[in-house]
């Protein structure tokens, strides 16, 4: 017998004679030599390219490296801004938790435009909601920009109607008469509980979002997903596992389950009833995306995994895509405003002004789509706090192709790399933003034709080029009905102190008084 199978064969039978216990720590003890060999592999090849002056790439700069007694995690934005100051706009860290470029203001075009770099596969590298959830074959999603911009879009004036009625059911169940002033401790939970009914009500009809079950799980679901990840550290540290781990285990813990299942008991027979409901000419077509989504998808075609699964998914791509982010930038837009409280009677007066013109005052739909678009105040306040969150460094690609890219500029971004962008160096820029770039000026843009939904260089919340957020007219139609019916019906001021977010990872603080507007 050939020395290699003698050797086998000798290792086979060792392991038929060893207890179960032996096997389970061969087998530990295996997974972590081959885990710790990629780690060691991954560290090396970091290491090397650490070497900048040798394969001329950008200066080196970990997270770690206090400038000016700060760090990237002690300050985030002072940090780039030193950094910036000190290396020039194009420079390498490790601040996003791997290694990437950063590229400053002029790039950033470039950097969202270029073929071969990708915003969403690197979001997945990090954090892969849909695998997580067990979507697999995600292709068959990639055109949820087109399926938003042509179906949620041109639909907003009907469904602002819908969105009023829902938020008005939730502010009575959490606000109810106020009789005495009630304090919520936070806003995160309470402004969800505002965007999941209000989103599930267009995403699944008015039947649906009916179901307090159904509107929590679809405002709960992005949230316990990405928690899977913080409550694994060691999927940070080993990042060739983490996707793996993330594609093949994570669909099957508890926390996914749940709302799988969930969705498996209320979504499912309503797809169901639709489609038997096609056959009768007199049904009529519910309006919300649900519909939507079963027209543009004939339940004949094969898409991999059963019919009702795959619309399921398609509901998941949305929320996942619409909740979390809506509602945390309607919170901090909120926390900003007690904050400042001093601009509240402004926005008021605005408001008074904007309903007397749509001569929509007093009735029962006060805030029309109309209406909420003419409050220029509060467009280009909401516009304000966007810019003072993109304030590091943000939206990181990856160069998903086999070859360099070459930016304009001549960095080289080797294929498997990433790119950042210096986001400090456009929302701070006085040049783009004008003067006072660290104050809060709420009016900042007021005027300027350049509102919170307009996309470019200067705002990148919603990216820019041909995947920028389809989504975004609804979420700033969201944000701002949200704000202005809670700035009508309510005195809210800060219970506690207020603390504002240092980065986009970060969320504002603080306990909120809300009182009965007499007046
Ligand atoms: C304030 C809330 C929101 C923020 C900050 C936000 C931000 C973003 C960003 C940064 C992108 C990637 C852009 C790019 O790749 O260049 C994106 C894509 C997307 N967003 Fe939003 N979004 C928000 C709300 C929404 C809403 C309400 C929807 C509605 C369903 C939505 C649907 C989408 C979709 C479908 C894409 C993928 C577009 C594509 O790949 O072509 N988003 N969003």
């Amino acid at each position: 017998m050939p020395a290699f199978e003698n050797t086998v064969q000798k290792g086979s039978d060792l392991l038929q004679r060893m207890t179960k216990q032996d096997q389970a720590v061969v087998a530990a003890v295996t997974l972590t030599a081959v885990a710790t060999a990629i780690y060691a592999t991954r560290a090396g090849t970091s290491r090397k390219r650490k070497f900048h002056f040798l394969q001329n790439l950008p200066p080196y700069v970990s997270a770690d490296t206090a400038i000016d007694g700060v760090t990237y995690h002690t300050d985030p934005r002072k940090w780039t801004e030193k950094v910036t100051e000190q290396y020039g706009g194009t420079f390498r860290t490790d601040a996003i938790g791997r290694e990437t470029i950063v590229v400053s203001r002029e790039l950033a075009r470039e950097v969202f435009l270029t073929d071969g770099l990708s915003f969403t596969r690197a979001v997945e590298d990090f954090t892969d909601v849909l695998g997580m959830f067990g979507i697999k074959d995600r292709r068959r999603y990639d055109h949820s920009g087109r399926f938003v911009t042509m179906n949620l879009t041109p639909n907003l004036k009907n469904f602002t109607k819908r969105v009023n009625v829902q938020l008005n059911i939730v502010l009575d169940r959490w606000l109810g008469d106020l009789k005495e002033p009630k304090v919520i401790g936070h806003l995160f939970p309470f402004v969800q509980s505002m965007v999941s009914k209000a989103s599930t009500c267009i995403f699944l009809g008015d039947e649906m979002c009916n179901n307090d079950e159904l509107v929590a799980s679809c405002g709960d679901v992005t949230k316990d997903v990405g928690q899977l990840l913080r409550r694994n550290w060691w999927t940070k540290t080993f990042p060739t596992l983490n996707s793996w781990y993330q594609r093949y285990i994570f669909p099957n813990t508890a926390a996914v389950q749940k709302h799988r299942k969930i969705a498996d008991q209320f979504i499912a027979p309503e797809i169901e009833k639709r489609l038997r409901l096609e056959q009768d000419a007199t049904w009529k077509r519910p309006d919300d995306l649900l519909q939507k989504l079963i027209d543009a998808h004939p339940a004949s075609e094969d898409y991999g995994v059963p019919y009702a699964q795959y619309i399921i998914n398609w509901v998941f791509v949305l929320v996942f895509a619409s909740i979390h982010t809506t509602t945390d930038n309607t919170t901090a837009v909120l926390y900003w405003l007690m904050k400042h409280p001093e601009y509240i009677d402004e926005l008021r007066k605005e408001q008074e002004e904007v309903l007397e013109q749509e001569g929509t005052k007093g009735s029962d739909l006060e805030l029309t789509f109309d209406a909420v678009k003419k409050m220029a105040k509060l467009d280009s306040f909401t516009r304000e706090v966007l810019r003072l969150r993109t304030q590091d460094i943000m939206f990181t690609h990856k160069n998903i192709s086999n070859r360099d890219v070459e930016m304009s500029n001549g960095t080289i971004v080797p294929p498997g790399t990433y790119i950042t962008l210096n986001t400090w160096d456009i929302s701070f820029n006085p040049d783009l933003q004008g003067d006072n770039v660290d104050d809060f000026q709420p009016w900042r843009f007021l005027g300027s034709n350049r509102q919170a939904v307009k996309i470019g260089e200067d705002h990148l919340t919603f990216g820019i080029g041909k995947h920028a957020c389809p989504g975004r007219f609804f979420a700033v139609q969201e944000i701002k009905t949200i704000v202005s019916l809670l700035i009508s019906k309510y005195n809210m001021t800060a219970a506690t102190e207020i603390t504002l977010p240092t980065t986009f990872r970060s969320m504002a603080m603080g306990a909120v008084k809300f009182e009965k507007r007499t007046a």
